[in-house]
């Protein structure tokens, strides 16, 4: 049996596609288009690919691309300061703080002040809150696109066994919560979690979110399952030549694809899906805050 290849690439090409079409009737409804501020602390190379990144595919939507790029020696009052303002500021609908912040400034206080209307990553104790009682909310954005790329494949999972491998407020927590609404049997697993393998091998859905390169194997894994990994991991590939590296996932690609009905790739899988639901939850907190029906895109 060969494994459906799920095209997060793709499905995040598309979405935009859509995402093109709302953001101007939404522009021909309210005036303006959606606008995004995203926050930059320091120099971080990897950082700023992503910033880039994120703000040439917000205005190839139609939508506003609102920087701000603070020097890593910012200090904490004059960040927390800036995100008041962008809270005040009603041409920003959306508000990043790209993470992790330099050695020094502590995110949790900042992302706390974030109005939870204008929480895109849904990163907010109240956006957490909403989601986990199954009130209308912004979704932090990887969960989001991994359930996406879930339902692409199966569109109802009510009773299917989902097993979650990991336990961050970032991911694993809130997959777990968006399988649970959609009404699967959820076990979240995590590093102390006794015979992992047995636990993985009952999941008709595996969702790898753990942050360690190609944890999950063909042990894991049950035959005809979906596989979602989520894990980007970059790793020595000396094969490649000296110091290079390549990504991969928390599962063992290869391992796996003959057993699973279906798997995301790393690249090309989730990782695409989370900059696009990024856009989405823009639209989507643009739409909430003027009390406007956040109908599907
Ligand atoms: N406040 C905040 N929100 C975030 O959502 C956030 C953040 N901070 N800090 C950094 C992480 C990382 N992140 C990714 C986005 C896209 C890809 C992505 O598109 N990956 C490509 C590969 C990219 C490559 O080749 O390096 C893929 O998987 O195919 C990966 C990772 C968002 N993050």
């Amino acid at each position: 049996m060969s494994a459906i290849i799920i095209d997060g690439k793709a499905f995040a090409a598309g979405l935009r596609e859509r995402l093109t079409g709302a953001v101007a009737a939404f522009g021909a409804s309210v005036g303006t288009a959606p606008g995004l501020a995203v926050v930059l602390v320091g120099e971080d190379p990897a950082s700023q690919v992503y910033v880039r990144s994120k703000a040439k595919q917000t205005v190839e939507i139609g939508m506003r691309s609102i920087e701000h790029k603070l020097p890593a020696s910012v200090s904490q009052r004059d960040l927390e300061d800036l995100v008041r303002r962008l809270n005040a500021d009603d041409a920003v609908d959306g508000i990043l703080v790209q993470l992790p912040l330099p050695p020094g400034l502590d995110a949790t206080p900042v992302i706390a002040l974030i109005d939870p209307f204008k929480d895109v990553d849904g990163l907010t104790d109240a956006s957490a809150g909403r989601l986990a009682s199954g009130r209308a909310g912004l979704v932090p954005c990887t969960p989001l696109g991994a359930m996406m790329l879930i339902n692409s494949v199966l569109p109802d999972i009510a009773g299917a066994e989902a097993v979650v491998v990991g336990r961050s407020n970032l991911v694993g927590k809130p997959i777990a919560q968006l399988l649970l609404q959609q009404n699967a049997t959820v076990t979240i697993a995590h590093s102390r979690t006794r015979d992992l393998a047995a636990v993985c091998r009952r999941a008709d859905i595996l969702v790898a979110a753990v942050g360690r390169p190609e944890m999950l194997g063909a042990d894991h894994v049950k035959d005809g399952a979906v596989v979602i990994d989520v894990g980007i991991n970059r790793i020595p590939a000396p094969d490649l030549g000296e110091g290079k590296t390549r990504l991969v996932g928390d599962v063992a690609f290869d391992a796996v694809v003959g057993k699973a009905r279906a798997i995301t790739p790393v690249p090309g899988g989730v990782g695409p899906m989370t900059i696009a639901c990024l856009l989405r939850n823009t639209l989507t907190a643009a739409r909430l805050r003027r009390g406007l029906a956040d109908t599907a895109v």
